[in-house]
Parts: C-alpha cells; structure tokens; sequence
C-alpha cells in the first residue's frame, strides 16, 4: 500500500491565529497560557484537517513558536550567552529575546539572532550562533509535548527534525574563526537521546530533514553526511532523510546509501532524479516522491503525478510513499476560505488543505484505482489542466509582442556611471554621507484600518485617499524635523510592496486569506500570475508627486523591482521565470518614466529578492543572473543621466553575486548590514564596487534603538571599506514594522551619526 504522508503544514493557521497571539502576547495582552492554548488549537485543527484530507502519516514538531530553526537551537542548547538565563533554564521569553532582541535602556540590550532566508525561499530562519567551545545538550521540550500532544489525540506521527548536517550548516561560526563541522562530534549523541525519547513516545518513524543534500556540498560535509548517519543509525526509530528544493544530483548515490530507512526526493523542482534514484535505492528503503507542489498553488496535474507513481509502485510496492514536494510552510493554508476568487481561477488553485487532499487521492489511485473517487478526481483534474491551457484569460498577444520587441539598446543607459553621477551631484545638491531611508514607515493599526474600511467598501476613495495624504504629510514633516537629506512618501498606500503594485498590474490575481508566514508573526499574501501581465495605469504618481509638493527636499519615487515581484509572487507555471521577469519589468519601466516626468530625481528599485532568486546550484547561476541583471537594467534604463537610479537589497550574502550587481549599475544600491558588523561590505570592498552605496547602520527587524556612537562606529567601519564620498547613511530595511516612537528616536541617532561622521572628515 502506498501511503500518503506530508512533510510539515503551515503553522500560522487559516486566520492566522497565531500572528495574533504572538502579537498580542508581546505587547502583554495575552498571557503565557493563553498563547500556549492557542498553539495547541492549532496543532489539533491542523493534524484533523490533514487526516480529513486522507493524510495517514501526520507531521509532528512542524509547529513553531517563531521559527522551527530557532526551535531546535532551544533544543540543543545553542544559546548565545547574551540571552542565557541565569538558572540555565530557557523558557518562551528566552525564545523571543533570541529572534526579536531585548530593549535595555540601562545597558543596551541584546541584539536579536542574525535573520536570514531558508534556502530559495521568502522564509527566513533564524541563524544559530555557535562558540568554538559550543556544548550542546537536551535543554527544550517542544518536540516530545507535541508528540505526547499527538498521541492523546489519537494521531500516529512522524516527528520532524532538522537533520545534524543542515542545522551546522545553518549555524554561524562566532568569536573565532572555526569550522562548524568540528561540532558534529558533539552534537550527535543529542540525535541518540531525541530518537531514544521518541521510541519511549511509541513513535515509529521520525523524518529527518537534509535539504542542504540538494546544495554543491563541500567534500567534507559529503564526507560528515555518512560518518553522522552511521553513528545515529543505532536506536531503534525508522528514519525517513527528506531532502527538496532541488535534485540530488552528484549527492544522489550518497543520499540513496545513507543508512536509513527511506529518502524523500522532491520530484516537482528535480523530476528528472526519478529514473536514477529508483536504480540506486537499496531494497530495503522507502522512496517518497514529492509529486505535488509544496511551493506554489497551482492544482496538480494528478494524471501526470501518477504515471510517475504507477511507474515507481510496479518497482518499490509497499515502499512508495506519496507526498508534497517540501513542507507546506510555503502553500497558504485552505483554498475553502476564498470567497471572493472567481470560480475558474479558484478551480486551478490549490493551498495547503487541497494539496494534502492531492496526496491522499495520489496514494489512494495507487492503491485502489476503482475508487469512485479517485477516478472523480482524476477527470476533474484532466478537464482543469485542458481548460487553463486554452483559457483566452492568459495569453495576450501585445505583450508578448512587446517582449519580443525588446533590444540590447533598452538596457543601457545613455552615459557611464561617473558621467551620470557628476551630473546627479550637481542636481541633488545632497552633504557628505547623505541621509535616507529605505522607503517604507511604520504602517500603524489606523492607516490598515482606513485600508480595510476602504476596501470594505465603508470608506468612499476620496477618503481614503485623504487618509493616506494625512499618512504622507505626517511622514514628510517628521523626516524633515528629523534632518534627513532624502526624503520618502513613507508607502502608506501600500499593503505590502509586492502586492500592492500586483494589485495594479494585469495578469495578476489575489486573495483574501492566502497568507504564508515570512518570519515570526510577519506574514505575506502573494499574489498569483496567472497570465501575462501588463500596466494599464501608473500606480504610483500621484502619490510621490502629493509627497514631492510638500517639501523642497528631494522625494524619492519608490517601486518594486521585477525579480523581486516575481519571487514573492505565486509564479505561473507553463512559461519561464524570465519571460515573467521581462513583462513585469516593461510595466516598471513604463512608471519609471512617468515618475521621471512628474519632476521626480531619485526611483529606486527594490529587488529585494535579487539573491533570493539565486537557483540553489552554481551550474544554474549565471543564467540566472544574465536575465536577472538584465530586467532591473531594463526598468532603470529609460531615463536621463540626471535621474539618480537606487536600489535596495536585504537578506543577501553578495559575494556570490557582487558581479551583477555592479553589472545591473544602479546608481546607489542601499543594503542590509547591520546584523552582520559591515561584514556584508566585504563583498563591496574586495570588487571595488563602483557607484554609491547605502550599508544599513540599524537593524529594523528588532524594536531596540541603537544609539549613535554604535550607529557611528558601524559608519567608520563601512568607510574603511568604501570612500566615503560614495557612503550613503541609511537603516536596514524599510521601517513598516516598527512604531513611530522607536523609528523617530533611532532616526534622531542616524542623523547624529551621519553628522558625527561627516565632521570627523571634514
Ligand atoms: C520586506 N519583506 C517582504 C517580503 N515579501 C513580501 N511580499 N513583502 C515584504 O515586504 N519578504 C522579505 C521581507 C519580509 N518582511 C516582512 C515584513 C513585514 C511584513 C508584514 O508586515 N506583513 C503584514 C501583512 C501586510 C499586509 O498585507 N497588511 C494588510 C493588512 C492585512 C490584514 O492584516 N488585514 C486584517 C484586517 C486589518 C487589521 O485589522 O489590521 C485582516 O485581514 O484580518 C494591509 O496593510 O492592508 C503582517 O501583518 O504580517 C511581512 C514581511
Ligand atoms: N521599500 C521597501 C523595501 C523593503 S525590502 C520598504 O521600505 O519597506
Ligand atoms: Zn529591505
């Protein structure tokens, strides 16, 4: 019998319950108990929900109170000393303090754990920060309660867990330069006692997580793969190594032999593993195949799915194991709530609960092809395929025509980069180490009320309208109260950066409820690409233009760039990701020019995800980032050498990009810095990148307000690395998660220290 089985459910749940608590828990509004109630509703709601969708084998361990990464740091012990508690015992506040920091007036607090995102996705982890003495031992229960949790409720489980060599990888090396695989030794008894706990739980089969098996491994940790299972193979649980996110590839014969019971391959991103990995399986092992999209919410083509699985049920029998492609995490949680989504679009959609049910329907054609049901599905599933493919909603000749029309030209702009900014400087007028910010301001319970009574329907536009100019008018005021030299409208306007402008762009559709959790409480809604896609209107002049008349200081325009709309979109399927790029990208082009002529002297361009659209293995690179390159220039390249181009990048490690970076020839790139103590400059330094650059002096991610020498010194390190005539001062990130009275106060800091600096070179 085959059996169905998922990899990890979204934890937020269909309302995002647990956005909610979280929150309300940090601001002292609930209690301890109350969010503790809250997390396990949820895990019941969402181990019932997947065993009514016809999921045998359920997910433990996949719930998290911010971060599952995090979560096992606890586990292990792998707390930074800053966040130790005296009695040696952590508890939920330790957890928080690790991922959000801790304010202290007197002594300055302690700095939140470095953020970054979980491999290709718009995840982000939490980095776990290793001594070179690190110990590691049993210092956290999570895993265990829930699988007790499980078992009262009559579940059988397979408890999850990241695997030893993932979670090393994970980790950051601290205070000494040293290798984290030296650890290994050290963290491997602790698998023996979890796997040992679990079987005392009556657990039978744990999943193991490895999907740095997907990654160009170094030979060492290829080497550290087979040592560390041999050593954990010695207790009595059966163990499931589940990689994705990509092929094994050259890691394949290592992955088929580690010495385990079973392997999960994600056939959705790497399908052409499968005839391989069937001829290097030993016989004795399970294979699951992640045949349905973990990753995206189209149906799955379940006709496709299964020619595959019949293949591989007539060689492996009762070893097939049938599942997602990779943890739901990233799938929005239940199609059932869109009220709202027209019938068509809705019947090619698919969220979490849908996908568990395309598991169980997988499994069950296998096992009993017969079925009513199944053969139900399979029709209805044959007639979606056919009518997507020849719907007239998606295929639109003039904008294909338009890309076609694209050429070399389109990409250059008119002079090079010491040409445009000697020009640029004349015109902009702007100090020694010019003072800015990222583009957004805290967007405050009122400015998404207004926005939820507008769309409501309770608020008429030309009120909202004059809501979101009150919002303006008071980001303007406080910034030039404040001193800082660029000014922004402050995005008030905008749900989120990506669905704002997708709202406004054919081709693209949304939901009410698809909400996919970003990091901690935060959580997006990405809208869908459904077709191709086209502006029929400029999305942001009237705002910047609103803004640029209250002030005589410069206004920056702000848009999203295409690589960055992309990867936090729900791509299509049936075209490449470039040709998606390349449509979206002649849209921003298009509003770049009209906020040019508007009287506009600075655009920046966020490609946020510019890093994160890096495919995971170095042969797929530079194809990747020809195109990449390609579409921001094709944004930026329509304007006169006088409009000063920016971009903004976070969560990025630029070595491995720094090339195109400099090749998409921004004129000043602002990035995300501070966490790392300007190591991220490295990069910058060593290419001797050549325009301006932006190094963020404060982390925004955290509620703690640094104080100016410490912004200072960040400042002088980065003008170690980059003359400082071409240093731009600014924060992180954009400020929409934050309150106004931190963001004034660290604001206040920023310009002090821009001031201090500017002085000390004077
Ligand atoms: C910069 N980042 C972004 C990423 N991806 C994106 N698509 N967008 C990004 O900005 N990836 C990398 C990082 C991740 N960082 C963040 C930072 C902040 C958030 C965030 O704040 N998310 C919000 C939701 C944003 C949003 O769309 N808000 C809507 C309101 C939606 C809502 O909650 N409505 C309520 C009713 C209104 C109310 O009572 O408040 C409801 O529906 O119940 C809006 O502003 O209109 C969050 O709250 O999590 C995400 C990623
Ligand atoms: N302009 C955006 C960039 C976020 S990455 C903001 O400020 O929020
Ligand atoms: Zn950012």
């Amino acid at each position: 019998m085959a059996v169905a089985h998922s990899l990890g459910f979204p934890r937020i749940g269909r309302d995002r319950e647990l956005k909610k608590a979280q929150e309300a828990f940090w601001k002292g509004e609930l209690d301890e108990a109350g969010l503790r109630a809250v997390g396990r509703e949820l895990r019941k709601t969402h181990w019932d929900l997947q065993k009514q969708a016809g999921i045998e084998l359920l997910p433990a361990g996949d719930f998290a109170w911010y971060d599952q990464v995090l979560t096992h740091s606890l586990m292990f012990g792998v707390i930074p000393e800053r966040f130790r508690p005296a009695d040696g015992h952590a508890t939920l506040h330790t957890l928080f303090a690790m991922a959000r920091g801790v304010s202290d007036s007197c002594c300055g607090g302690a700095h939140a754990q470095e953020m970054t995102k979980w491999f290709d996705t718009n995840y982000h982890y939490l980095v776990p920060e290793f001594s070179v003495d690190q110990q590691f031992h049993l210092g956290w229960d999570q895993l265990f309660d829930e699988v007790k949790e499980a078992r009262d409720l009559g579940h059988t489980v397979k408890p999850v867990v990241i695997g030893p060599l993932t979670y090393l990888w994970l980790g950051k090396a601290k205070g000494a330069d040293f290798d984290k695989l030296d650890l290994l030794d050290r963290l491997l008894p602790l698998y023996g006692q979890i796997f040992q706990r679990l079987a005392d739980l009556g657990v039978e089969w744990v999943q193991i997580d490895e999907p740095i098996l997907v990654l160009d491994l170094p030979q060492d940790w290829k080497n550290a793969f087979e040592r560390a299972y041999n050593l954990i193979q010695r207790d009595p649980l059966k163990k499931l190594v589940a990689t994705y996110f990509g092929g094994l590839e050259e890691n394949l014969g290592l992955a088929a032999n580690l010495p385990v019971d079973g392997l999960h391959i994600d056939l959705v991103r790497a399908p052409e593993q499968y005839p391989t990995i069937l001829d290097r399986l030993p016989a004795y092992k399970v294979l699951s195949l992640g045949v349905v999209n973990g990753r995206n919410v189209w149906r799955c083509d379940l006709e496709n799915a299964l020619a595959t699985l019949q293949h591989a049920h007539e060689r492996l029998g009762d070893r097939l194991w049938v599942a997602p492609s990779c943890s739901l995490l990233h799938s929005p949680v239940d199609l059932g709530r869109e009220d709202k989504l027209d019938a068509e679009l809705k019947s090619w959609l698919a969220f979490a609960v849908q996908k568990c049910a395309e598991v169980a329907v997988l499994a069950q054609a296998i096992n009993q092809p017969e079925a009513a049901n199944v053969v139900a599905a399979l029709a209805q599933s044959r007639a979606v395929q056919a009518a997507r493919a020849a719907s007239p909603r998606i295929h639109k000749p003039a904008v294909q025509a338009r890309v076609a029309a694209i050429t070399a030209q389109d990409s250059q702009r008119q002079s090079l980069f010491a040409q445009r900014i000697a020009k640029q400087r004349a015109g902009l007028d702007l100090p020694l180490f010019p003072t800015t910010t990222i583009g957004s301001f805290p967007q405050t319970a009122s400015i998404r009320l207004a926005r939820q009574s507008f769309k409501a329907g309770k608020l008429r536009e030309a009120e909202y309208v004059e809501a979101m100019h009150s919002e303006i008018k008071h980001a303007v005021e406080v910034q030039e109260n404040l001193g800082l030299d660029v000014l922004v409208h402050g995005e008030a306007e905008r749900n989120d950066m990506v669905e704002y402008f997708a709202e406004q762009l054919d081709g693209y559709v949304f939901t009410r409820f698809g909400w996919v959790q970003s990091y901690g409480s935060r959580c997006v809604k990405p809208a869908v690409i459904f077709g191709d896609l086209s502006r029929p209107k400029a999305m942001t002049v009237e705002w910047i233009r609103y803004a640029q008349g209250l002030t005589d200081k410069v206004m920056k325009g702000m848009l999203t760039g295409p690589v960055t709309m992309l990867m936090w979109s729900f791509p299509r399927e049936d075209v490449s990701r470039e040709v998606q790029a390349r449509q979206l990208a002649l849209a921003i082009r298009d509003e770049v020019l009209d906020l040019e002529a508007a009287g506009i002297k600075i655009v920046q361009i966020d490609e946020a995800a510019f890093r994160e659209g890096l495919p995971l293995r170095r042969a797929q690179w530079q194809h990747y980032l020809d195109w990449a390159t390609e579409v921001f220039r094709l944004c930026a390249s329509g304007v006169r050498d006088e409009t000063q181009i920016h971009t903004h990048m976070c969560y990025s490690e630029f070595n491995d990009v720094i090339e195109s970076i400099a090749a998409m020839d921004a004129d000043v790139i602002t990035i995300e810095t501070s966490r790392s103590d300007m190591e991220l400059l490295d990069a910058f330094e060593a290419f001797a990148y050549p325009n301006d650059i932006g190094p963020g002096v404060y982390d925004i991610h955290s509620p703690r307000v640094p104080d100016a020498s410490e912004m200072a010194n960040l400042l002088r390190k980065a003008a170690q690395r980059i003359p400082a005539e071409r240093l731009w001062v600014n924060p992180d990130c954009g400020l929409k998660t934050r309150a106004w009275p931190e963001t004034e106060a660290a604001l206040i800091h920023m310009v002090a220290a821009a001031r201090q600096l500017r002085a000390e070179l004077a």
